[in-house]
């Protein structure tokens, strides 16, 4: 193999907080780097300084065995690399081609000859979209494609992808894989970041373990397994989850009858109970994520009725479903992120919503404990949530939504972001928080969470919920075959099947 990328002994810092202490990487052409690390480790950061975004405080690199230190992202990209980063945001406005190509010199080309070669592209990576359509009509998955053509487009030598697969469902991931795989045998190079290990262990050829701002070891992928990159990772085994068997028998809390969303939605009933943990699955064009948005008032239901502890009620917008206590995590890309410090966000999950009551040193004390409990990643509790990695923040969200004494909680993705050991964690907290009566509906893309978390698992199919699963009755592969109608087999994907 030809040596594309070697950083040695890279220092980086932010506000004077030594993140990065000395990190040493080598990535060749044609090869998958995967890069896994808890929240915190320094991952984006290191992300940052290899593509012009982050200035190093020390250490060297070489690109293509030339010096490499670029001062912006710009400089990045002339040399070569390309970062596709965390919950990235393309104009909703902007058709496939004009997205590809933003950016780069070609930008201002005649809109047809974009077109034509937006159209090379696609069909040279095999997959089909039409240069034309507006990025706002694609699903997730179909955006990622069209940020890796980005990187074919701007000629990228070293794609690097910060979790950008995460929410993905596993047969999108699959199409991703394959593009992936693509690239890499053009002689490029990906430096491949997610928190889920089974996927690094089947995309990367190499795995490095980042801990505390220091690659701590590089594996063979295919001479490790998930116990082995769990106990790298958080230097103890991992805990098994218990699967929450026992049927909730709470109170009904949330009945939905007949409910339409023009042809998106069609006649979905079903009840949550108090105290249950309910979860949703279901492509993007399933009609789940229009659901949930009804529930919460993001998007109107055309008809059907919704009842709370029994009552008919109507929701016609946000504001109407929080004053009826149903509160919604979405996972949007440009999802409102939570500011202000990071004390404030945390103080009323601390306090169990009670922060009034309680004295300053109490409060503290709380706030100390849920970030102990998180795992998030931070020496100053007063300073901005914004200073806090992609997976920390999200931990605070889902902490101010559990404290908002909310009867009926909604939640979008809840562990997008979260490292394996903090999940463990958060599965407790929305335990603890259904054992309060709280009714929680959870919906995501990763089977084997819906599988190990929730009471009940409603899939829906084509607008329709085709099924309701008892926890103890189910698995993944069930959920799959619901989900598609068809029995999915694992590798065998198509490009196709992302408009699944
Ligand atoms: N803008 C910032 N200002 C100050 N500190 C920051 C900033 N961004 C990140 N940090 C700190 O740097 C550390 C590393 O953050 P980074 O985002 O690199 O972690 P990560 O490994 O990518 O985590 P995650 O898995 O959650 O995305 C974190 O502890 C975070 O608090």
């Amino acid at each position: 193999m030809d040596l594309l990328l070697r950083a040695d002994d890279i220092h980086a810092s932010y506000d004077h907080r030594r993140i990065l202490k000395g990190v040493g990487l080598s990535v060749q052409r044609g090869e998958i780097l995967g890069l896994i690390g808890t929240n915190g480790a320094g991952k984006t950061t290191l992300m940052g300084v290899l593509a012009g975004s982050h200035k190093h405080d020390a250490g060297l690199m070489t690109l293509a065995g030339e010096k490499y230190g670029p001062d912006s992202m710009e400089e990045a990209q002339a040399c070569g690399v390309g970062l596709i980063p965390q919950n990235f945001r393309i104009d909703p406005q902007l058709s496939i081609a004009e997205a590809i190509f933003r950016g780069t010199f070609q930008a201002g080309k005649p809109h047809h000859e974009l077109r034509n070669q937006a159209s090379e592209l696609i069909r040279d990576i095999g997959i089909s979209l039409d240069p034309d359509t507006k990025v706002g009509t694609l699903i997730r998955a179909e955006q990622a494609l069209v940020e890796v053509l980005r990187m074919v487009a701007e000629e990228a030598q070293l794609v690097i992808m910060d979790e950008v697969a995460a929410s993905l469902p596993d047969h999108d991931v699959a199409v991703l894989h394959q593009v992936l795989r693509m690239l890499v045998r053009q002689g490029r190079a990906i430096i491949y970041i997610t928190h889920r290990l089974d996927e690094v262990r089947s995309i990367a050829h190499r795995i490095a373990v980042l801990r505390e701002g220091r690659v701590h070891k590089i594996l063979e992928a295919s001479s490790t397994d998930i116990d082995e990159l769990a106990f790298l990772l958080l230097q103890q085994e991992l805990e098994g989850n218990a699967r929450p068997t026992d049927p909730a028998g709470g109170d009904e809390a949330l009945r939905v009858v007949n409910l339409s969303m023009e042809d998106r939605v069609r006649e979905v009933t079903f009840n949550v109970a108090k105290g249950e943990i309910f979860g949703l699955a279901g492509t993007h064009r399933s009609g789940v994520y229009e659901l949930v948005e009804a529930l919460a008032g993001v998007r109107p239901s055309t008809s059907g009725h919704i009842h709370l502890h029994g009552e008919p009620v109507q929701i016609r917008g946000v504001q109407d479903a929080l004053r009826l206590k149903i509160g919604y995590l979405s996972d949007a890309a440009d999802n409102g992120e939570a500011t202000g410090s990071i004390m404030d966000g945390l103080q009323a999950s601390a306090n169990g919503g009670a922060a009034n009551l309680q004295d300053e040193v109490t409060q503290l004390r709380g706030v100390v404990e849920v970030i102990r409990r998180m795992r998030i990643s931070t020496t100053n509790i007063h300073g901005d949530i914004s200073t806090l990695s992609g997976g920390d923040r999200q931990k605070v969200q889902l902490a101010q939504w559990m404290a908002t004494g909310c009867d009926v909680l909604i939640l979008s993705h809840p562990s997008r972001g979260i490292d394996i050991g903090a999940k463990d964690a958060v599965y407790k907290m929305l335990n603890e928080l259904s054992q309060t009566g709280v009714a929680i509906i959870l919906l995501s893309s990763d089977l084997s969470e819906l599988v190990s978390w929730c009471h009940r698992i409603g899939v829906m199919r084509d607008g329709e919920l085709v099924t309701i699963e008892a926890n103890a009755n189910t698995n993944e592969d069930v959920l799959v075959h619901h989900m598609l109608g068809v029995k999915f087999e694992t590798g065998g994907s198509e490009a196709r099947r992302v408009r699944n």
